[in-house]
């Protein structure tokens, strides 16, 4: 049996095997409505023509690409003239291109066309826009008529009526629709109306009311999952508008603005490139090419969806919304739903497996039933002729049979999970925890280790530089003016020279006429400090001019940029992790301020001012220059060796508050948690120690040092892991696929940047900052923390063990009535010839236990308790023994309490007279409805009981 359950019906979390996910969905053929049944799992065949979209791009690409170059080729130096002429209306609005043209220049990546425009510039120009100012916002309801918005056609939400009829279209009630119209017939030709309507009329309610209960509870969850869903696709970018850099969603972009593209971005529309460096794009969420393109002046076309691997640029957005190829792959995609659940497929399969049970005692009772009535009518000799009460009689046997098939089936299993999840969803995102794919709440329950990255997850990602060492001093900065003035004029220039040169971020501005910093926090800090040393960020920028930029990325830990001087030849300056820039570095400037060697003496000292500033959980950087002659061309990289140190800084990073507490539950749950940083050993010691992740046997290693191990030492070395410190995105994805394949951990993962991304994907559960984390990390992610605070994974941790918990009662509560109301109506058909629970009364019971049941049990709010226990970890059984106990004892009991009121009931009762078998089966009924509330309390309490879930989540 449990071979039969992992062999056909499992899945895995996420990344699930197109075939896992086919084979289960074949052996369900026993559902009651399918509709309802798979509505919250994959839609393959939508999958399917998005995949086919994706082949289509890729091959239209390809084509456009070759196309190009072969154009590019000949058109050199030819004067192109063309014949496109601007539609009025497009004129009238006062552009000069209409949106087809644009679109077929990008998306046919035509370089013949786009020259006959006066390329790039031309196209701005056209489009009314310049790349210092952007568009401006008084004209903006032109271009949105003119061009369109950038959205996608959402498929139109659904209405209650819709859920209605989706309800309605379930067999068994169809059938039981089918046996109240008889029965209506038959009653009224018999009996008249109104008496001979009771029966028939019983039954209408009844599906009236199930149909009702169960469109309301999936119309609202179906408005949850949609606010959800709203809130899933909010992505900001930075644009410049009105001459001011500001962030905006990418639906309120339009052609014409200009918006700036850095690493781990979502090209957010189809565009061309302006201005940058070192753009690499990845084009595979779009075309499925995992191979990244260059894309810069010669190569300038973006194609919206494609993500940002490297580099940074500024974008002129040309084709918005449906007009591009990713607006067409997401109308199609955002139909195709998410991955179903790997205890939604295995609950699946024990509603196939008991549902199959069920069938087969429903034929036998009603072979027996209609056995019993035949007997009787031979007996009688009357067996040629049937009188309506006969006919009735067959009829309720066929109900009773179908009902037998009904309650049997527990669809309302896979569904509970759904409502289950949807819930702690919902609540969730109030605690701040966005999940993107319903799997993560249910793994997350289960997780035994985090691995959390330190910036900005532990810490609070506000950054300040507070210690310098400039000429060999060490200084502390604290706001104050006069920081600056002891600092040689030289080397101050210098230093303004590389802070605001060397740099991703912006001084800016705003709207409100306020000086504003952007740029990534580390970033920010620096230009704080050249701002306190009295700097003006764009007279600095106006000095020289920048001819090469190698934007900053995690596996090099540094940023460097070439200027052409004002005095003639090229300067490069370079800044990153300290150790790093410093081994580049052969001299450094002294206490006056002159270029001398680096000696060991003087080494020694900036090395030991890292180790000090690291020590006291500073992250270090060091700034150097090189006069690189005047032979520097673009295409080569820039050098890296013979560097003059300017400075080393630390900046500060403060603990988040309550990260230690949180830390501290997490052990007690008996989750560990480890810390896998891209700053510097010492730096990452100190904050971990302050956070409680490094104890004092525990061991934290540098990256390059983890990288060099072999399989053995790992198993050795990775159960004592605390902290790994200097880490490349790879050493952070073998971190986490050692964990999880040979020590079969449940990993749960945190991370912000495109470095991150690898281990995201890898993880058990992946989560992402919110306001750090880049689309990238956030795309691979399954959860995104909206307030980027580690304690807020513990929330989601304490909400999927809840979750666990919670359809584990769902399943002891429904499977206990399914086995009592078969075995009852079976045994009873068998031995006595009537069914003590009729049709409509199972059918009652059988809508408390899928809804309301449901609700209650599958939406009990977490307690604190659930987090002092260990883990299920992987290989924990969903069904326990215990609650495999628990349902046959409740069962065997029941079964007992109905089993005597049916033979021994009248007696007891002292019941005689022409109703005692009515008053009898209305007995019976509401004993059985009584013991189910009771086994729901009991259920409840069972799982509440502090010291008895142990055993419950370990067995
Ligand atoms: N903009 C930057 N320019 C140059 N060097 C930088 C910049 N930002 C960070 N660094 C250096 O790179 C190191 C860390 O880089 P990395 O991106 O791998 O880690 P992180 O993601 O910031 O840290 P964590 O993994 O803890 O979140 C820092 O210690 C710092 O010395
Ligand atoms: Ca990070």
């Amino acid at each position: 049996m449990e071979n039969y359950f992992t062999e056909n019906f499992e899945v895995q979390a996420k990344n699930s095997s197109e075939d896992a996910l086919q084979r289960w969905r074949k052996l369900c053929w026993l559902v009651k409505n399918r509709k309802r049944r798979f509505r919250f799992t994959a839609n393959l065949s939508k999958r399917f023509e998005a995949e086919a979209i994706r082949r289509s791009n890729q091959e239209k690409l390809r084509v456009a690409v070759l196309v190009s170059k072969a154009a590019l080729q000949f058109i050199q130096g030819l004067s192109l003239s063309s014949d496109y002429i601007v539609p009025q209306e497009v004129k009238q609005a006062g552009f000069q291109i209409c949106a087809e043209e644009l679109g077929s220049i990008v998306e046919g990546h035509d370089v013949k066309k786009l020259k006959i425009h006066d390329g790039v510039e031309g196209i701005a120009e056209k489009l009314c826009t310049t790349i210092t100012k952007g568009i401006s916002t008084s004209e903006i309801d032109r271009r949105k008529q003119v061009y369109g918005v950038n959205k996608f056609t959402e498929t139109p939400p659904k209405g209650f009526w819709f859920f209605v009829w989706e309800a309605v279209q379930d067999t068994t009630l169809m059938i039981l629709g089918f046996c109240a119209f008889v029965s209506l017939l038959v009653g009224i030709v018999m009996e008249g109306w109104p008496k001979g309507a009771h029966d028939g009329l019983g039954i209408v309610a009844s599906i009236l009311l199930v149909v009702f209960v169960t469109a309301t509870s999936d119309y609202r969850q179906s408005l949850q999952f949609r606010d959800l869903d709203k809130e899933k696709k909010k992505i900001v970018v930075q644009v410049t508008r009105n001459g001011l850099r500001q962030k905006l969603s990418i639906y309120d972009l339009l052609p014409g603005d200009i918006v700036h593209l850095s690493i781990g971005d979502q090209v957010p529309a189809d565009g061309l490139f302006m201005s940058g460096y070192s753009l690499l794009i990845n084009e595979s969420s779009l075309t499925g090419e995992s191979e990244p393109v260059n894309v810069n002046a010669s190569n300038p076309f973006l194609l919206s969806g494609t993500k940002v691997q490297n580099g940074s640029c500024k974008m002129l957005v040309t084709t918005v919304g449906m007009r591009t190829q990713w607006g067409k792959l997401m109308a199609t995609l955002s139909e195709g739903g998410d991955d179903e659940t790997p205890l939604q497929v295995k609950l699946n399969g024990v509603a196939t497996v008991i549902g199959k049970i069920g069938l087969f005692f429903a034929v036998v009772t009603f072979a027996v039933l209609v056995q019993g009535l035949f007997t009787r009518k031979l007996e009688e000799g009357t067996q040629w002729i049937w009188s309506g009460d006969e006919a009735m009689e067959m009829l309720e046997f066929f109900a009773i049979a179908v009902t037998i098939v009904v309650v049997a089936v527990p669809e309302g299993l896979p569904l509970a999970v759904t409502l289950s999840l949807a819930f702690a969803m919902k609540k969730m995102m109030n605690d701040k925890a966005l999940v993107r794919h319903l799997a993560a709440c249910e793994t997350m329950g289960s997780a035994t280790t985090i691995c959390s990255d330190k910036t900005g997850t532990l810490t609070t990602n506000h950054m300040t530089v507070v210690k310098t060492c400039i000429c060999g001093e060490i200084k502390e900065v604290n706001g104050s003016e006069k920081f600056g003035s002891s600092i040689p004029e030289s080397v101050r220039k210098l230093l303004l020279e590389s802070i605001f040169n060397n740099t991703g971020g912006d001084v800016v501005v705003n709207e409100a006429k306020k000086v504003e910093i952007l740029g990534t926090p580390t970033e920010t800090a620096l230009l704080e400090l050249g701002l306190l040393l009295g700097g003006d960020f764009q007279e600095e920028r106006g000095k020289s001019k920048i001819v090469k930029v190698e934007p900053f990325n995690s596996t090099k830990k540094r940023m460097g940029v070439v200027l052409e001087l004002p005095e003639g030849g090229f300067r490069a300056h370079c800044k990153g992790a300290s150790e790093i820039a410093l081994a580049a570095c052969d001299k450094f400037l002294n206490s006056n301020g002159d270029v001398v060697p680096l000696d060991e003496a003087s080494t020694k000292l900036l090395q030991d001012t890292i180790e000090n500033f690291a020590s006291e959980a500073l992250r270090t950087l060091c700034l150097a220059y090189s006069d690189i002659g005047s032979g520097f061309s673009e295409s080569v990289d820039i050098p890296f060796q013979g560097y003059t140190c300017i400075a080393i800084v630390g900046i500060k990073d403060p603990v988040r508050p309550g990260v230690k507490e949180s830390v501290a539950v997490c052990r007690s749950a008996g989750i560990v948690v480890r810390m896998v940083t891209g700053d510097n050993l010492t730096t990452a010691k100190a904050i971990a120690r302050e956070c409680g992740i490094l104890t004092d046997d525990g061991l934290a290693i540098e990256g390059p040092e983890f990288r060099e191990k072999s399989d053995e030492e790992l198993q050795q070395l990775i159960p004592k892991l605390q902290v790994m410190a200097r880490s490349s995105p790879m050493d952070k994805h073998t971190l986490v696929k050692t964990l999880r394949t040979t020590f079969q951990e449940v990993v749960a993962v945190t991370g912000d940047g495109t470095n991150d991304a690898p281990a995201l994907h890898e993880a058990d559960i992946g989560l992402a900052m919110g306001i750090a984390g880049t689309e990238v990390a956030k795309e691979s992610a399954d959860v995104i923390i909206l307030d980027d605070n580690f304690s807020t994974i513990v929330t989601v941790g304490k909400w999927g063990r809840s979750v666990y918990v919670n359809i584990q009662k769902f399943v002891q509560f429904q499977l206990t009535v399914n086995v009592v109301a078969l075995v009852v109506n079976f045994t009873s058909a068998c031995l006595t010839g009537n069914a003590p629970l009729t049709a409509v009364q199972l059918l009652w019971v059988n809508m408390i236990m899928d809804t309301l049941g449901a609700l209650a049990l599958a939406t009990e709010p977490p307690t604190d308790d659930l987090m002092k226990r260990a883990p299920v970890g992987r290989k924990g059984n969903f069904i326990s023994n215990v609650m495999w106990r628990n349902i046959m004892g409740q069962s065997l009991y029941q079964f007992v309490v109905i089993w005597y009121l049916q033979t021994q009931g009248k007696e007891a009762f002292r019941l005689d007279g022409p109703d005692s078998d009515l008053i009898l089966n209305t007995l019976i009924f509401n004993s059985f409805v009584f013991c189910q509330v009771i086994c729901d309390y009991k259920t409840l309490n069972f799982f509440n009981r502090k010291t008895g879930n142990h055993e419950v989540v370990k067995d």
